[in-house]
């Protein structure tokens, strides 16, 4: 692990600088309220302070992966240092907690970039990459596409076609792990310096392509099922690692649902947004209004009818998710000022009942 340990200095300059006694750190790995942090003095255990944890009203306020942090160093380096203060956010990767909660998880945080990746294979599926690259528009990093397991591509051809369409201008690169091919193109493109987290399905090859990128075999891979091409999830923590051109790359578990809780549903369908301006009605709903350029333009067999499926299913998800996870939040900030709904209505009826 020390070898790749980011030389913090290159990057500390982008950031705020710490308040005096405190250190500027990067969060590289969290695992239940335990934090792993990177500084200039070498990488330590955390945990946040006492103080810090009252103020933080929800999962989303506490440090992540990727997250600038100002630490209070040890007195002694197998101590563990305290996470006193959380840098404000460049980006924000979140995803919707599993269950039924519109409760959100925060995946990573301070991305350039996010690498959707999906395999050429079984998991091949045009309509969750528009989902994942609604997500990543949202979280205020950029996309690029990453398709992998060429060697498995059933109709690369036709693949690639319908990739590139949904992809707009996001770059997409091809890679076959078995041969190394593709991998070159991609470490090419990648910047010194900037963060690059790796979303997509278990079992795709994130792993796989990192051990790649590293020229080492650092993160364990596990063969897929044959019959289902899904993976095993090998990968349980979230590591940030820092590759030989200075990139640092965060590998994220395999997420099998991966939520709507943030997602810019506009941005990835810009083609339909600029479609629906030229409706009759304003309020269209592009179903079986007159007039409705949408509709036109599948007739007219300029968008596939799948498309206008998924944008009505997505953009669907995505109001209901963030209906719920508004009421989420009340509820956790209710519980955390008066204990809970019932504590806090008895308090406001005390409260009336002073003022007459
Ligand atoms: N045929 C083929 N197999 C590949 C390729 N890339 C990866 N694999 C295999 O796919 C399996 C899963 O790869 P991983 O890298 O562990 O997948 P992952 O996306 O990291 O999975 P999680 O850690 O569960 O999220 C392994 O058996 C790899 O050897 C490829 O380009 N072609
Ligand atoms: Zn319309």
């Amino acid at each position: 692990m020390e070898d790749r340990i980011l030389k913090l200095n290159e990057y500390s300059a982008l950031n705020q600088p710490a308040a005096s006694g405190l250190t500027l750190a990067r969060v590289s790995a969290t695992s239940h309220q335990q934090y792993t942090v990177i500084t200039t003095a070498g990488s330590f255990a955390a945990v946040v302070a006492g103080r810090f944890a009252n103020l933080a009203l929800g999962p989303e306020d506490f440090p992540t992966v990727g997250d600038w942090v100002q630490v209070r160093l040890p007195q002694t380096p197998t101590d563990v240092a305290v996470i006193e203060r959380l840098n404000p956010r460049q980006t924000v990767f979140l995803r919707k907690a599993a269950g039924r909660a519109a409760q959100a998880q925060l995946v990573a945080a301070n991305i350039d970039w996010l690498l959707v990746c999906m395999a050429l294979d079984a998991n091949y599926n045009v309509a969750r990459l528009e989902r994942y690259l609604a997500i990543a528009a949202a979280s205020g990093a950029q996309a690029a596409v990453v398709l992998t397991k060429k060697d498995r591509a059933s109709d690369l051809t036709a693949q690639l076609t319908a990739v590139q369409a949904v992809a707009a201008a996001a770059p997409v690169f091809v890679c076959d792990a078995t041969k190394r091919d593709g991998i070159a193109a991609l470490q090419q493109w990648l910047t010194p310096q900037a963060t690059y987290a790796l979303i997509g399905s278990s079992g795709v090859g994130k792993s796989t392509l990192i051990n790649l990128l590293l020229g080492t075999q650092t993160i364990a891979t596990q063969a897929v099922r044959a019959q289902d091409a899904h993976g095993r999830h090998t990968t349980t923590a979230r590591q940030f690692l820092r590759l030989p051109n200075g990139s640092m790359v965060i590998d994220t578990p395999g997420m099998r649902e991966l939520g709507l809780i943030q997602a810019d549903v506009a941005q990835t369908f810009d083609d339909i947004q600029t479609l629906a301006q030229q409706c009759r009605f304003r309020d269209c709903t592009h179903t079986k209004e007159p007039g409705c350029a949408v509709q036109a333009a599948i007739a007219a067999g300029a968008l596939p009818a799948a498309r206008l499926a998924s944008y009505q299913q997505l953009q669907q998800e995505q109001a209901q998710n963030q209906a719920l996870r508004g009421k989420a939040r009340e509820n956790a900030k209710i519980k955390r000022m008066f204990g809970s709904k019932k504590q806090m209505h008895a308090m406001i009826k005390a409260a009336k009942h002073r003022r007459r």
